[in-house]
């Protein structure tokens, strides 16, 4: 019956986490580190089960089982709806996190249920439970603020549509391997993973899987966004700590201070919306010469900093992300958190006159505290979808 291959990119946040959650803007940009999922519909069985859904999770070398029987029974079948993407519903996430109770999880790797409850919501809206078999992997350091989630959501939803026939792939010539959707396939592959970033992520704001979708940089305010076009190229260094964290619980958390403090918060989140706009209209300012240029990116430095000060104002800052931070500023380099922090991966802007040698000397040293440094790609393309 053929495969059904898509790829979705994670993405770096420059400014704006956390407060756009709370109607600020931010600005984020895909970067050229993908989550690919692969789909084989299998032909339906005359046995009594009816076949069964699979999920191989090749980054956590744990695969999932699901007789199709079984899923009816729990989830029903809602194949109606799947031009209209539409929340899950409370009975619906207790019936899977019952179907995943049997499942004996490790204990070190329990955060994969969330995933897992995306995938089985996402597949049964989209395809109803019929048999089938799913392959998801990842260049991504998962959970570590680079929108693992989100590209696990738009190639799952990406993969799924174009099984069930409601999204088709374009192809410019006849060998490229990858083509891309149009944009209402695009909309509505983005509304089915803002669906599933809501299971993991309980109060997301869309931001991350809308980057994911659509691919380049972007502006995102209150579920809008527009595209900025980066005039000069933004080159960032990434510092994965190591240090594993939640978004959901680190989203909450700013919640509950907002709730404790709501007019203090109200300022610093104002201050992280003009910080984003301010930094939306730098970065697509073309410049030339190379004094506006490094005039352009101390001006980027500053408001990264300012970012990163106002992100430890909500709480999500880490000793590990502190320790990066005092590490780049010995080279004068400026770096912040991603994402939704709490430890997780730092970005440090990287000047374009800077020297070999000192971002060498940089990386060295923050690897040699345990951190894993590397330079990625950023703004790049979103979903796209591979003839099987
Ligand atoms: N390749 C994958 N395989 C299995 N589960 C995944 C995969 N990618 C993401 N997930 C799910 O997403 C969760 C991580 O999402 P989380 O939002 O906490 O981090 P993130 O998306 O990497 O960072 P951020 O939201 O800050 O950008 C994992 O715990 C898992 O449930
Ligand atoms: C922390 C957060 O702002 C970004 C996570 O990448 C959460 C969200 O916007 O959904
Ligand atoms: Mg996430």
């Amino acid at each position: 019956m053929g495969e059904f291959r898509a790829r979705a990119p994670g993405k770096i946040i420059l400014a704006g986490e956390h407060a756009v959650v709370h109607g600020s803007a931010a600005i984020a940009a895909a970067i050229d580190l993908y989550t690919q999922s692969s789909l084989h519909l299998l032909p339906p069985s005359e046995e009594e089960d009816a076949g069964k859904v699979e999920v191989d999770l090749r980054d956590t070398g744990l695969v999932f089982s699901w007789p199709c029987s079984q899923l009816w029974e729990a989830l029903g079948d809602k194949l109606a709806g799947v031009n209209s993407p539409r929340p899950c519903s409370s009975d619906e996430l207790a019936a899977m996190a019952k179907l995943l109770e049997q499942e004996e999880i490790p204990e070190d790797k329990i955060w994969i249920a969330a995933g897992l409850s995306a995938f089985l919501y996402l597949y049964t809206s989209i395809l109803g439970c019929r048999p089938g078999k799913a392959v998801v992997k990842s260049d991504l350091p998962l959970g570590a603020g680079l929108g693992s989630s989100a590209a696990f959501c738009v190639s799952i939803s990406g993969a799924l549509l174009a099984a069930a026939g409601a999204v088709c792939a374009q192809f410019g010539n006849a060998r490229t391997e990858w083509g891309s959707f149009g944009k209402d396939d695009l909309e509505l592959v983005n509304q089915w993973a803002f669906q599933g970033e809501k299971i993991i992520h309980g109060k997301p704001s869309g931001i991350d899987n809308a980057v994911s979708t659509f691919g380049s940089m972007i502006k995102f305010k209150n579920g809008e966004f527009t595209n900025l076009i980066s005039r000069n190229p933004v080159k960032m260094l990434i510092t994965d700590t190591r240090v594993g964290r939640n978004t959901k619980a680190l989203v909450a958390g700013v919640s509950e201070r907002v709730s404790r403090h709501p007019d203090a918060l109200a300022s610093v989140i104002s201050a992280v919306n003009s910080i984003s706009e301010e930094l939306s209209s730098i970065v697509e300012l073309a410049v030339e010469d190379e004094i506006a240029i490094t005039a352009k990116e101390e001006k980027l430095a500053e408001l990264m900093e300012m970012n990163q000060g106002l992100l430890q104002c909500m709480g999500v800052s880490h000793s590990s992300l502190e320790t990066v931070l005092r590490t780049t500023l010995k080279y004068n380099l400026v770096s912040k958190l991603t994402g939704a922090g709490g430890g997780g991966c730092v970005l440090t802007l990287i000047p374009s006159l800077l020297s070999k040698s000192v971002l060498e000397k940089t990386t060295d040293e923050l690897e040699s505290h345990g951190f894993r440094c590397f330079q990625v790609e950023v703004g790049g393309r979103g979903l796209q979808f591979c003839r099987g």
